[in-house]
């Protein structure tokens, strides 16, 4: 089993701290969703484990070793940077052939992961008259090409029409049903969730969470209970009664209640004869939970976001 581990690395550029004395790690049979704001350190901390950087300090290594110390590194570590790493004047069959050529990988394989990422009846195309999906599409089929056990993504999903993040998401699954390593960072926080069962989640170079997907999500943001009644002014009454602060959704909808659990507002409508016509417990989502974690650590953030984020974070602290 092969596991990626980041101890205590500091990466410096001048007087910028783009990774912080940051410790995690990345445990194979699970897909791992690697999130942050814009600067926070994600590309930085794939760059110093794939051995393309230097740490100021720390170390960070896959399965117990440098990537640089490594025999064979693509065969043991799949990684997607940069879409546009490939030549523009190769065909995509011919730049994954030299990659195969110099890591000892058998040419065969090169029409698999071709067939693997929907690539085939393209691939004796010019890498230059590929769109981004299909560099995107290029730059996985190039991280399968050693079978490694650690994959590291940086943004796989950009630049993808649906049915790619589709595929994108379910290769994601599958690779780490196979019990391999998968590292996968993105902004967007409803794929992520669909693919994620783990996060590691930066802020200005540190670590903010590192967590189950579920457990981080219950622990940001309160769980609410959405009830409606033939009489909502007598139900909201009677909740108030018990201690709760329902909230009326816009548009004369449903009531929402913070801290609240389904079978406690259920007992307490029924003991008073308040008819119910609808109860059902609030999930709260991936994007909630990061927007209230973050909100705090945002390098580049715009006056308008800054105000969504916070809003996010007043309306759950009405709730409470
Ligand atoms: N080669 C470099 N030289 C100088 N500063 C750098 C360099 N690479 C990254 N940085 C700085 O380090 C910080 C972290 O950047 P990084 O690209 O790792 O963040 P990120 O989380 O990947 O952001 P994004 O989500 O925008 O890709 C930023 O302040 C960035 O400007």
């Amino acid at each position: 089993m092969t596991r990626i581990d980041v101890h205590e690395l500091t990466k410096e550029y001048g007087a910028t701290r783009a990774v912080d004395r940051l410790t995690f790690a990345v445990e194979p049979g699970r897909v791992t969703g690697f999130l942050g704001p814009n600067g926070a350190g994600k590309s930085t901390t794939m760059r110093l484990v794939l051995g393309l950087d230097r740490p100021t300090s720390g170390t960070a290594t896959v399965g117990g070793r440098a990537y640089t110390a490594l025999d064979a590194p693509l065969r043991q570590v799949g990684a997607l940077l940069d879409p546009q790493a490939a030549h523009g004047s190769r065909t995509a069959r011919a730049h994954l052939l030299a990659l195969a050529a110099s890591n000892r990988i058998p040419a065969r394989r090169v029409d698999e992961v071709l067939d693997e990422a929907g690539l085939s009846a393209v691939a004796g195309r010019r890498v230059k008259s590929y769109s981004l999906g299909m560099r995107q599409r290029l730059g996985v089929a190039a991280a399968l090409l050693g079978d490694p056990a650690v994959l590291m993504l940086d943004e796989p999903s950009n630049g993808l029409d649906p049915e790619s993040i589709i595929w994108v998401r379910e290769l994601m699954r599958r690779l780490a049903r196979e019990g391999r390593t998968v590292l996968v960072s993105s902004h967007l926080m409803n794929e992520t969730a669909s693919f994620a069962d783990h996060l590691v989640v930066l802020g200005r170079g540190r670590l903010l969470a590192d967590l189950p997907l579920q457990e981080f999500i219950d622990t940001q943001v309160q769980p609410r209970v959405r009830v409606r009644s033939s009489d909502d002014s007598a139900l909201a009454a009677l909740l108030e009664g018990h201690g709760y602060r329902p909230v009326r959704e816009p548009d004369s909808g449903p009531l929402t209640v913070a801290d609240a659990r389904v079978a406690d507002i259920g007992r307490i409508a029924a003991r008073a004869g308040v008819p119910i016509l609808e109860l059902a417990a609030q999930e709260g989502t991936l994007e909630e939970a990061y927007l209230a974690l973050t909100a705090d650590a945002v390098e580049y953030t715009s006056a308008r976001t800054a105000d969504s984020a916070s809003a996010v974070r007043e309306s759950q602290e009405a709730r409470r």
